[in-house]
């Protein structure tokens, strides 16, 4: 947080400022359901009007938000209801520090050791449901935490939430309070709803006779599970068709609850929250299945940072864990400010979710000529790193996440998972933004692109050939580690031997002259050198042009112009003469790349299967073929139905490799690189149907090969299973044979240890794997 002002004028400014804005988004989230901006910019405002009313007493006071819960009513609709006891908010922390504080804090004012109940902070919207003679008689929004809505009418349609309270023993009156959430499998069954609608909309549509590239967004995807179980609780009946009440009778069924906390409840005779969760249960009302309670701190904060890494194990999203004293006694000594209790915490976690600026949607033409969109934002970070760019599928998706260049959009990222765009803030659009159309030409070589089948969402570039875009992604592919595993062919030097900017005609229009590349013809080549991050090309700023890059080049010292050697230094004084003539030489990415290619030239045959790009032939059907056909000849000879029957091929691949051999160009590769040397066979290979009778020590085992096995990589404990005739798995079931593990091992191995699975170190699976299961007993 940057420096908090030291006069008052200053920081009554700025306070203004920020109550301002902090109201303007508090009332748009809770009110109308919006997210304006995204939680942690809203947090970072809270904390520093906060950090500013510490610093000066005077600018605080009751009408600060910082003194409030939520926002009062102003939407019109539900009738007003006033809560038997108020309605908290909680107080955040964002580090495990922080947090730390709290709670010695906490623990000094309790002047004793306490239990803490920790629970997951459920990404949901609060409500209170109030029982009399356990019939529920009114369920109620949050509010500004005195008086909320009273939205009974829609919690009736709510299956989970019941209207009459199971078993006995409860209260005459009590309030109990929790989070309306959706869980993660209703909000993707949801949106997929929402898919169907907008299909239906468009057939409609188009069949009404309007412009097929015209079609509005109507059902757009739902951003997020919290705003979507906002607004599905707070829909109107009023107005609404008979459809429309259907749909949002839909949208209540989805939702669910879990109670986390009490209202008015005169003595509740047991100690503790925990407790009251039990009693909670036995009435047959929703509780979570998550509590825990801890005896000290550092068993909480242990839970908080394992929770933190399964984020996404659980059935709801979470923003937090909530940490509280469990003793209820505590609960009324402790008290609570005007917005939180003391008793409780809520730790957040860092955000998944923020908002930035939609700068373009740009089409990008793949390996197999697929033109996929892809948004351009203006960088923002998110879980950890900084994101650009994020994939929008096809033009469908698109149209479905409705969102228009120019727009500020939801950026989601979690842990490792690909960033994705969720959709557009609509009310902050201001009339600038443009809708966006797919290009009907291929951005790369300007072929029309075309859906290869009807139905197809998918366009793609026909030309397969020559489409540069699709060139580079295959000589990319042929470089990459399942298939010729070229370190020196990676992406830069594919895209410097298909794409250069000098010469004009690349070195490679095709991949068929791929062993054909000669030294003197690399030399030369130039590319525009590209941000590693962005793929901008880097502009040299004294001419503004491009920068370039030779990438296969080297120059060697100066030397004299030709004649000068002979002068001596004084002449060439004289004359004016310098060494200026730099040699240009091959620089050793050039040979390198050479050299690995000719070792290629005599990979394993199923390594140059894979590397001729056919569509679904992968490296396990290229070992399935490998092994029983022993050559290309024989692949290329072979039947559709007898490519069919090979173990691990099928009819799929075998359509697709007959296919690609009626291709004359495809033809022209494999002609062109076997006079170059390279070799389409197996030596030794006893010919077609070999493998039926070979077998191996490992024949009909399944094996999963996982954590760091010392002696083998990751790929050769994978091989040398195959090679010995298993099944190389990628996951633990039952009919697992053998696990073999090493450190690093994670629920791969815990999983073998559920299911019984016989677990190896790397000594037992090097036994394993050359003598075969008979060997390890011995
Ligand atoms: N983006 C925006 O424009 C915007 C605007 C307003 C608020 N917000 C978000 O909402 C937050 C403030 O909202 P808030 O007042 O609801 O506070 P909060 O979300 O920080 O936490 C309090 C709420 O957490 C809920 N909760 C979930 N699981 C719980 C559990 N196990 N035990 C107890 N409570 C649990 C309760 O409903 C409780 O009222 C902000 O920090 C921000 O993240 C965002």
């Amino acid at each position: 947080m940057s420096d908090i002002p030291q006069d008052l004028d200053t920081a009554h400014a700025e306070s203004e400022a920020l109550r301002e804005r902090i109201e303007r988004n508090r009332i748009a989230y809770y009110n109308d359901g919006d997210t304006l901006v995204s939680d942690a910019e809203y947090d970072a405002d809270f904390h520093r009007l906060e950090a500013i009313e510490r610093a000066f007493p005077e600018l605080g006071g009751q009408d600060s938000p910082t003194q409030q819960v939520g926002a009062a009513i102003v939407s019109a609709g539900f009738p007003p209801h006033e809560h038997a006891e108020r309605m908290l908010s909680l107080d955040n922390v964002f580090s495990i520090e922080e947090f730390r504080e709290w709670a010695a804090k906490a623990e000094a004012s309790a002047g004793r050791r306490v239990h803490w109940l920790s629970e997951l902070k459920i990404d949901g919207l609060a409500i209170s449901l109030a029982y009399r003679d356990g019939v529920l008689e009114t369920a109620t929004t949050r509010g500004d935490g005195r008086v909320g809505e009273d939205i009974t009418e829609n919690v009736d349609l709510i299956p989970v939430i019941p209207r009459r309270l199971e078993g006995s023993g409860y209260p005459d009156f009590f309030e109990v309070r929790g989070e309306v959430f959706l869980r993660t499998t209703d909000f993707e069954a949801l949106n997929a709803r929402q898919h169907e609608l907008q299909a239906a909309f468009e057939t409609e549509w188009v069949a009404r006779g309007r412009p097929a590239d015209a079609i509005p967004t109507r059902y757009a995807e739902f951003a997020n599970a919290r705003n979507t179980a906002a607004g599905s609780l707070r829909q109107r009946r009023e107005n609404k068709s008979a459809a429309d009440l259907a749909l949002m009778r839909e949208r209540l069924g989805r939702l669910s609850l879990y109670l986390h906390g009490i209202g008015a409840w005169a003595d509740p005779d047991v100690a503790a929250q925990s407790e009251i969760y039990g009693l909670l249960a036995s009435w047959g009302l929703p509780v979570s299945p998550h509590s825990r309670v801890f005896d000290s701190v550092d068993d909480v904060a242990r839970y908080i940072a394992e929770r933190g890494e399964h984020r996404h194990d659980v059935e709801h999203e979470i923003d937090g864990i909530v940490v509280k004293i469990d003793e209820l006694a505590l609960h009324d000594e402790l008290g609570a400010t005007s917005r939180a209790p003391r008793w409780a915490i809520a730790y957040k976690y860092p955000p998944e979710e923020v908002h930035t600026k939609l700068l373009d949607i740009i089409v990008g033409v793949g390996r197999t000529g697929r033109a996929t969109p892809y948004a351009v934002m203006e960088p923002v970070k998110v879980a950890g790193s900084t994101v650009r760019q994020a994939t929008l599928h096809n033009q469908q998706v698109v149209r479905a996440k409705g969102v228009r260049i120019g727009d500020t959009v939801v950026l989601r990222k979690a842990g490792d998972v690909i960033p994705e765009i969720l959709g557009a803030v609509e009310q902050l659009r201001d009339g600038s933004e443009v809708e966006w159309q797919m290009p009907e030409l291929c951005p790369e070589c300007g072929t029309p692109l075309r859906a290869m089948k009807e139905g197809d969402i998918d366009l793609r570039c026909p030309n397969a050939r020559a489409c540069p875009a699709q060139v580079r992604g295959r000589v990319e592919h042929i470089g990459s580690r399942g298939a010729l595993d070229i370190e020196a062919l990676g992406e830069v030097t594919a895209a410097a031997l298909t794409q250069p900017v000098v010469p004009e005609e690349p070195p490679l229009v095709t991949e068929a002259r791929l062993f054909e590349l000669r030294l003197d013809e690399l030399v030369p080549i130039e590319v525009i050198v590209r941000d590693a991050e962005t793929g901008e090309p880097k502009i040299d700023e004294e001419t503004g042009l491009p920068v370039r890059r030779a990438p296969f080049q080297k120059l060697g010292a100066a030397t004299y112009p030709p004649g000068a050697e002979s002068l001596t230094p004084a002449e060439r004084r004289a004359a004016g003469i310098r060494k200026s003539v730099r040699e240009v030489r091959p620089s050793e990415a050039a040979t390198k790349l050479l050299a690995e290619l000719e070792k290629a030239k005599t990979k394993p045959l199923w390594r140059l299967l894979v590397s001729l790009n056919i569509r679904h032939v992968g490296p396990v059907a290229a070992r399935a073929l490998a092994d029983w056909f022993g050559s290309l000849d024989a692949v290329r000879s072979a039947s559709r139905d007898e490519l069919a029957e090979v173990d691990g091929v099928g009819g799929i691949i075998a359509d697709s490799l007959t296919e690609w051999f009626q291709v004359d160009w495809h033809v022209d590769i494999v002609e062109r690189w076997t006079a170059s040397g390279v070799q389409f066979s197996t030596p030794g290979h006893p010919g077609p149907g070999a493998a039926a009778q070979v077998g191996g020590v490992l024949a009909g085992l399944t094996i999963v090969a996982t954590g760091s096995l010392e002696g083998f990589t990751r790929e050769g404990a994978q091989e040398a299973i195959i090679a010995a005739g298993g099944k190389a798995a990628s996951s633990v079931s039952k009919k697992t044979d053998f696990v073999a593990a090493g450190p690093g091992a994670g629920s791969k191995l815990a999983k073998a240890e559920e299911l019984g699975v016989r677990v190896l170190d790397a000594a037992q699976f090097a036994v394993l794997v050359t003598e075969g299961p008979g060997a390890l007993d011995g």
